[in-house]
Formats: C-alpha cells, structure tokens, sequence
C-alpha cells in the first residue's frame, strides 16, 4: 500500500490539491494516506484509490492530476471552474475507468477518448474543440458532449446516442443531427463539412470566390436540402413532444382518478371540526397528537437543538414528560404562507405514517406563529452521524430508510403530488432502531425566499457545508449543495420530485464517500458501493427527466443489497 515512504495515489492528489490550496472541498485531505478514510470525497479499494467526488466545488486548475491515478473508475467534479486540456486517456492510461463525469467546467482542447470499458461519459457544457474521430466509448450507456465547441460528422458507433447527446456544437453534423452539408472546393484538394444553412453559407462564399458557379448552384440546392432536413426534424420533434406530454397528462389524470377514493377533503374537515370543537387549543391536532395543548407547549421547557433558513427547531419537555420537537417556522420566510394553500398542505403532511418518515403531530398557524410538532429523535440526525463515523451497515440502512420515505412520500395520493423540497442530512433523523425518517416533507415550498434557500450560488462557499458546520448543530448559511441545478436558474423555480431524486442523490454519494474506512467491509461492501455511486449519479443526471423515480432507485438497490 505504501511505497517509498508514501502512498501512490498521494502525489496526483496532492498535485490537484495544490490548485486550490484553501479549497473547503479538499480541507480533509491532510496526511499522507488518502485511503485513511478521512479524506472526503476520495473512494478507496485495496489500498488505492477508485473513486474522486467533487462536483460542485468551486475547484479551478487542471483536470490531468486525477487522471494520472491509474485505478480510478469513477471520476465526478461536475460543476467546477476546471480548466486546461483533458489528457488523451486509453486502456494504457487508465484501464479501470467507468465513469467520467467532467460537465459544467472550462475545459478546451480536443477529446481523444479511447476507453473500450467506459460507461459514462458526461462532458457537457465545455469548450471542447475539434471533431469526435478519436472519441471511441463502445460500451457507454450514458454519453453527453452537448454544449462544446465541437464540430465535424459523428461517427457510426455514437450516432446509437440522441441528439441531445451532441446539441449546442454548432459544427457537429451527422446522424443523429442534421446530414453533413459537404463543400468541396474547385481545387478538389480539400472538403468541408458543416451542419446548419449559415456554416454552409460560409462554404459558398469560399467557393464563390473560386469562381466556380456551378459550385455556387450545387451548394444552394444542397443548402434547400439542408433547410428542409431541419424542417423535417423540427416538426417531427414537435409531434414527439406533443404526444409525450398528451401521454403523460393522460397516464397522470387516470392515475389521479384511481387515487381519488384517497383524497384528503374528508380528512381536511374532520381536522377543521376537531380545530373548530378547541380540540388542540389553537393547534390542528393529527394522529398521535390529540393531546397536545398549545398552552402547554407554549409554557414547556425547551431546549435550542438548531436553527436553519426556515426557522429554529426545539426540543420541548411538555407538563406530563412528553418529549416532543417544535419547530418554529421564521416569520420573515414564511410571511407569505398564511394562505389556505399552506394549511392544506400542512393537514396533507399531517397525514404522511410511515416507518421511514417523521410523524407531524400537530401545528399551529395563526397570528403570524407558526409551530410544527414532530416526534422527538434523540438520536439526532444523518448530518451529525456522519460527522461521527458510521459503519457500512448502518449507512446502507439509513439510504435504504430514506429512499423508502421519500418514495413513500412521492406516491402518496395527493394532487398536486407530494414533494418533499429539502431532502438532506439534517432533515433525516435516526429512531431508537437507528432507522432513517425523513423529516419536514414540502415545508420549504412555501418559504417566500426561495432564491435564497434554493439556488445554487455561482461560487458555493463549500461541497457538503452541513458536514463541516462545527458541532452539527446549525445548519446556516442558507446554502446547501444538495439543491438541483435546474433550482439554480434564478426563475423562481420550484422544486419537484425530481428535484428530491437529486437531492437524494448527493446524499446517498455522500454517505457512500464519506468517513468510512476503507475495505474494512472486504469485496461484497465494495460491490454495494459501487453499485450505490451508480444510482447516486443517476439521480444526480443534470436533466431532470434523466433521473430515475424514487421506486426505480429502491428496486436498483434491491438488486444488490
Ligand atoms: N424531530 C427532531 N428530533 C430531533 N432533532 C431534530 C428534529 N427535527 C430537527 N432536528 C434537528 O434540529 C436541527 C435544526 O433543524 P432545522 O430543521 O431547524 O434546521 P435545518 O434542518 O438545519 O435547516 P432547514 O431550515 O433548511 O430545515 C437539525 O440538526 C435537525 O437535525
């Protein structure tokens, strides 16, 4: 494992280490063994190094560091300012490679890819020149080089991928893309080829200029056909769309219809004559709360357990020894959630039982107060756990908890359907089994400020903040890496269950990657890790509509678990 004095894998790490020298990200990486099991963010196998996740963390400098770790096989800084060239990589360079995942950074050069194992390759959103002749990935299921600056004619074995594999490269053409329009010149000694009607208009002047008019004629009609190819594609693209959206609202309104039996009006009135009748005393009591009191909440010994973007949360000692959590929502967040719209959302939430998600008990909205009474976790939440080390089985359970929750959670019979909105470490809690329940399912869709709770920052200050929030206790800051992409436009997005699927995803690959030690589980824990960064990047696909469902991800991880 060690030679020379120091572990093989630490110099490339260390050299990627040295561009961002006070990168939060990388502030673990202290020592002289990455495999220690503290390094965050580095997956080991045998003593080397097999996994690096670093997506999301401001990181600059080059790529080519972690490529020269020859055992890597998956390889994830999606979402950085990397810059520079990517090395040319091959079975001789890097024979165990699986999963490239370098999207949504500044790197140039050409691809010259030649990985006959590689699965994935995401490398969106670049500026990625020249053609894709060297690029020969037979065995990928997952390929995206959208967003370059690419061009030339895709060659046979890519054309298998769609064509919002290759998008937003002016200069590629081909199959599945628009014909290439080829231009040779008069002096037949060279041929152009381009994709759309402006870069073969480039081609005619050059042409023109040779003084060929036939030329000129030939490319006008190729330039007809050209137009009328993208016609085609456009309208046949539309009909697609078309159709899968009339197939999607059909399927939904048959699937809402079969779910209506369960709709939550009666529920709703019987809670309103309980809140009309005193029951609660100012709070809507639910399952399990009917003798909670608000005066006697209200006058509880209570004790500070965190405070986050939406509010602080309390553990109160109530009169008769009931331990319950409060959380007091923050006025100014939530100023706008006095709606009817919150209440019914609440009384909906009210109604969630289930193993794996926390029980809301009761809560209370009135004169600008707004309270939510949950079970009390004594043993806290996955944010601390990790902080303290956990053992493979007890990861593996508390995934397995959570996606069995948040599946719970998306199919309940509700229209709209359930989304949870704020799936990460500090809301999901440990029971006295130490199972995994997640707590305050679509609280945050109603917090006036979404930008800030939402929205991924051009810069985030840090990959996993909570983590490295002293103590565990807050989680401040407002920020949280776990957040969706598509949440970071700035367009007021909202977030939906696809946007859980996401958060769940970074969330399963941190507690995969994160403070274990390594092999102490032997072959069978290394497989079900691996098989678990597959469905973390799954869920953490950029497009939404790439993502699984919470229930394909519980049946991939039926399938090694
Ligand atoms: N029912 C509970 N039992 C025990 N601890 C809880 C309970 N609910 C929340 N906590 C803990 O209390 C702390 C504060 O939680 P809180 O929900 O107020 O903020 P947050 O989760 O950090 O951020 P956000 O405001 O985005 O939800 C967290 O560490 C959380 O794990």
């Amino acid at each position: 494992e060690l030679a020379n004095g120091g572990h093989q894998d630490l110099p490339p790490l260390l050299s990627f280490k040295s561009y961002n020298p006070t990168a939060t990200a990388m502030e673990s990486w202290v020592g002289i063994n990455p495999c220690s099991g503290s390094w965050i963010g580095v997956r080991c196998k045998k003593g080397r190094v097999i996994g690096v996740f670093l997506d999301n963390a401001s990181l600059v400098g080059s790529v080519a560091p972690l490529l020269d770790l020859t055992h890597v096989s998956v390889l994830t800084i999606r979402r950085n300012s990397l810059s520079g060239r990517l090395p040319p990589l091959d079975n001789s360079t890097n024979p165990m490679l699986r999963h490239l995942l370098i999207s949504h950074n500044k790197l140039s050069g050409d691809l010259s890819l030649s990985l006959p194992s590689l699965v994935t390759l995401r490398a969106e959103h670049n500026g990625f020149h020249g053609g894709l002749g060297a690029v020969s990935v037979p065995m990928a299921r997952s390929f995206n080089v959208s967003r370059n600056m690419l061009g030339g004619e895709i060659n046979g074995d890519l054309s298998r991928f769609p064509s919002s594999s290759f998008g937003g490269n002016v200069g590629l053409c081909g199959h599945p893309l628009p014909r290439c329009v080829r231009a040779y010149s008069a002096l037949g000694d060279s041929s152009s080829i381009s994709q759309s009607p402006t870069a073969a208009m480039d081609t005619s002047s050059v042409s023109s200029s040779n003084g060929g008019s036939l030329s000129k004629l030939v490319l006008t009609a190729l330039m007809a056909t050209g137009i009328g190819n993208a016609v085609l594609i456009l309208i046949s693209v539309a009909i697609s769309v078309a159709m899968f959206v009339y197939v999607r609202r059909k399927l939904r309104s048959m699937k809402d219809a079969s779910d209506s039996a369960l709709t939550f009006h009666e529920e709703d009135k019987v809670d309103e004559k309980r809140q009309k009748n005193g029951g609660g005393g100012g709070l809507v009591v639910f399952e399990g709360g009917e003798d909670l009191r608000l005066e006697s909440l209200l006058k509880a010994s209570a004790e500070v357990l965190g405070k986050g973007v939406s509010g602080s949360t309390y553990k109160a000692v109530l009169e008769d020894g009931v331990v319950v959590a409060v959380k007091r929502l923050s006025a100014l967040q939530f100023a706008g959630a006095a709606g009817k719209a919150f209440d019914r959302h609440m009384r909906l939430a009210g109604r969630l039982r289930h193993r794996h998600v926390a029980s809301l008990r009761a809560y209370c909205n009135s004169s600008g107060e707004r309270l939510l009474v949950y079970d009390f976790f004594p043993n806290g939440s996955l944010q601390s756990l990790l902080l303290r080390g956990l053992d493979w089985a007890a990861r593996k359970a508390i995934v397995r908890g959570a996606a069995e929750g948040i599946n719970y959670i998306h199919t309940f019979p509700a229209r709209p359907a359930l989304v949870h909105a704020n799936v990460k470490p500090s809301n999901i809690l440990l029971d006295d089994r130490g199972e995994a329940c997640v707590s305050e399912c679509g609280v945050m869709r109603y917090a006036a400020n979404i930008q800030q709770h939402c929205v991924i920052p051009r810069h985030p200050p840090e990959m996993f903040p909570d983590r490295a929030a002293s103590g565990g206790g807050g989680g401040g800051g407002g920020w949280h890496g776990y957040a969706a992409p598509e949440l970071a436009s700035g367009g007021g997005a909202r977030a939906t269950q696809e946007s859980d699927v996401y958060s769940f995803g970074m969330v399963l690959l941190e507690v995969v990657n994160g403070g274990g030690k390594d092999g102490d589980g032997g072959g069978e824990e290394e497989e079900e890790a691996m098989g678990m960064v597959r469905i973390g990047m799954m869920c953490t696909a950029e497009a939404p509509e790439e993502r699984p469902r919470m229930a394909q991800v519980l049946a991939m991880m039926a399938e090694f678990m």
